[in-house]
């Protein structure tokens, strides 16, 4: 298949985007007291990326994507996707910006009466391309998503992620630039979504295909995404690396999102729970790639050791690490034993490399 051109010049820009609705738009009057479902959004999604939109219900992601795609317009600032402002475009200029969009659905919006090849085929039909041709992309596309044997069936006799197989081949028909996935694996469960998640990703690597992920689950963002982008009330709160935002949230939002997916710090009332079973000390030790790890290629930090030398007993109650971006992400926190001094002492240490939570003494 045919790459799309990675180049420097950001693939989506937001500069100042607010949408309102039930607003005047563009009237040149003073704004009127109407709640933007998006506000004054700056955002810049490069080329060749995948970044994730996150947030809550009602926090402005469907508008943003309809924004991208030309399906909402901007009351001010501007959206420029692929070189072209949507806020001043043209029909004419729209129809060309969308054919280069491919869009993915939650509930995969497939012609139930037509064939899976058919509805696969179905944007080439409408883009005009003769029908030899047709049917060997249609081939090519099925092969590539891996349901090439499900050409003759028809919706309602494949799985939800056979179905979303199906709505990611018709996205990519017209080989678009830019595939926006909005919410495209809340329907599914967590294997499929991973598998869904990989094949995106493959899109991504094998056809520099610019992904927008829209989604509510941190899960997603930290499967796939290179760079995440957290609404809330419409306005862009944190934007960012992945690894950076998960690693150093700098917002309670997202702070909850973070927390949700990767459930490593114990919240106060497990630590209740968990005291009620453990004596001594309770810390939290955040597990993350330091600078030193990544110049010496080692990734973790030799907790144990800390502990060890400082001669304090040091039990895991409670955590977690995951992998994020390749790299460890994650925390767990220990019962220590041992006196004040030599807990003093190894928390220092540790400080030193990475955070440590210090939850309340008990028992010491
Ligand atoms: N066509 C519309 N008319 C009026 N208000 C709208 C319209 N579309 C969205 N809104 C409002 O804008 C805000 C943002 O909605 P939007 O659907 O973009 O959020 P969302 O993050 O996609 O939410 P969800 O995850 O529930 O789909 C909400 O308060 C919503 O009620």
């Amino acid at each position: 298949m045919a790459e799309p051109a990675v180049t420097d010049r950001p693939a989506i820009s937001f500069r100042g985007a607010t949408r309102r609705f039930g607003a005047p738009r563009r009237t040149g009057r003073s704004k009127p007291a109407v709640a933007a479902a998006v506000d004054g959004v700056d955002l810049d999604i490069a080329a060749g990326t995948i970044t994730g939109v996150i947030g809550y219900s009602g926090a402005g992601k469907s508008t943003l994507v309809r924004l991208i795609n030309g399906l909402e317009r901007p009351d001010e600032g501007q959206v420029i996707v692929d070189g072209e402002d949507i806020s001043t475009a043209g029909e004419h200029e729209l129809r060309r910006v969308r054919r280069e969009i491919g869009m993915v659905f939650q509930q995969f919006n497939l012609f139930s009466s037509r064939t899976v090849a058919r509805n696969v085929e179905f944007p080439l039909r409408i883009a005009g391309v003769a029908k030899e041709e047709r049917a060997a992309r249609v081939t090519e596309l099925l092969e590539f998503v891996g349901i090439a044997d499900k050409a003759t069936q028809y919706p309602r006799a494949l799985s939800g992620g056979q179905k979303q197989r199906v709505g990611i081949a018709r996205a990519l028909a017209t080989s678009p630039k830019i595939l926006l996935a909005d919410e495209a694996t809340s329907a599914l469960d967590p294997d499929t979504t991973s598998e869904i998640l990989a094949l995106l990703r493959r899109v991504n690597r094998e056809l520099g295909t610019t992904i927008v992920v829209i989604t509510h689950e941190m899960d997603v963002i930290r499967e796939i995404c290179d760079r995440v982008a957290v609404l809330d009330g419409g306005r862009l709160i944190e934007q960012g690396d992945v690894y950076d935002v998960f690693a150093r949230p700098q917002s309670a939002i997202t702070r909850r999102l973070v927390r949700g997916a990767v459930g490593d710090v114990p919240s106060d009332e497990t630590l209740v729970r968990l005291r009620t079973r453990h004596e001594g000390r309770f810390v939290t030790v955040a597990i993350r790639e330091t600078e030193i790890d990544a110049d010496t290629g080692a990734n973790t930090i030799d907790v144990a050791d800390h502990f060890a030398r400082a001669g304090v007993k040091a039990s895991i109650v409670y955590g977690g690490i995951v992998e994020l971006s390749q790299r460890p992400f994650g925390a767990f926190t220990v019962a220590l034993q041992g006196s004040d001094e030599q807990i003093d002492t190894a928390v220092a240490g540790l400080r030193a490399v990475t955070d440590v939570i210090e939850h309340e003494k008990v028992g010491a």
